[in-house]
């Protein structure tokens, strides 16, 4: 990590510790993601995922260490243009149809009118919402609202897609299509950071990162972690990981 360029590395983070108040969650975080990867951020609640992806898309600052995101220092509004967000919670208004909220939080993006109608179709086909499109967000269910923030997070194509738990209260039929989109769009060119407590979907990331407590305590392909922790599983290796490690 000593070596990592900033330049090169599609997202780098050295050294990052963060704290909230006199409470540290993060503790000396160094990782890079290289373009094309799809990084899984796995561990249990509040070990710092959720901190983690806020430090990269600029959402919130580290205490002392250095993110960068495409060879710019973060936060850096240019770049955050550049980040597709699902955040953990859905950030909805109700009172609005689903095209309405489209519109609202994609309007940053100045994408042209049509241009604008040929995404919304886009994405809200893959996210199979197409049919409830004009109905208002406050009489969809919670998984409908997960995969309308999905399609938000990319109407305008980010070349970075970053997903809190994407998939939480989305059925297994949806989900699989939901992750085969994601591949799909990964294949394109689109690097994906996706935190999860789920190990099914562990098996779509190229790369592995392990939190616990603050701490990374495992980074590789699934691979690398299977054969450093001699498990014939990547659960296994989790289970190692999570059983040894301080
Ligand atoms: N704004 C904040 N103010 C104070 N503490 C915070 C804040 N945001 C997060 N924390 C704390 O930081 C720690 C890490 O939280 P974080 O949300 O990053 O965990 P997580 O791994 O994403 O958890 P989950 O899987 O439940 O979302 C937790 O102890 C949480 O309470």
């Amino acid at each position: 990590m000593d070596n990592a360029n900033p330049i090169s590395s599609c997202v780098l983070l050295k050294n990052v510790n963060k704290s909230f108040g006199s409470k540290q969650v993060l503790y000396d975080i160094s990782l890079q993601i290289s373009e094309g990867d799809i990084l899984g951020l796995l561990g249990p609640s509040g070990s710092g995922k959720s901190t983690i992806i806020k430090l990269i898309n600029g959402v919130d600052q580290s205490n002392s260490g250095e993110v960068y995101v495409l060879g710019e220092k973060m936060p850096k509004l240019a770049v955050m243009n550049q980040i597709g967000y699902m955040a953990q919670s859905d950030a909805l208004y109700g009172d609005l149809t689903a095209a309405e909220n489209i519109v609202f939080f994609s309007s940053m993006y100045k994408l042209s009118r049509s241009k604008q109608k040929q995404r919304m179709n886009e994405v809200m086909e893959l996210v199979d919402l197409s049919a409830h499109l004009k109905k208002q967000v406050k009489h969809y269910s919670g998984g409908m609202k997960r995969r309308l923030s999905l399609a938000i997070a990319l109407m305008h194509e980010p070349p970075i897609l970053i997903l809190d738990e994407p998939t939480v209260g989305i059925d297994p039929i949806l989900k699989r299509a939901i992750w085969e989109e994601l591949k799909k769009l990964n294949q394109q060119g689109t690097t994906l950071i996706v935190t999860t407590h789920v190990m099914d979907e562990v098996e779509n990331c190229s790369t592995l990162g392990m939190i616990r407590e603050g701490r990374l305590i495992a980074f590789g392909t699934p691979e690398q972690l299977k054969n450093a922790t001699a498990s014939n599983t990547i659960e296994e290796a989790f289970l190692y990981y999570g059983g040894t490690a301080k």
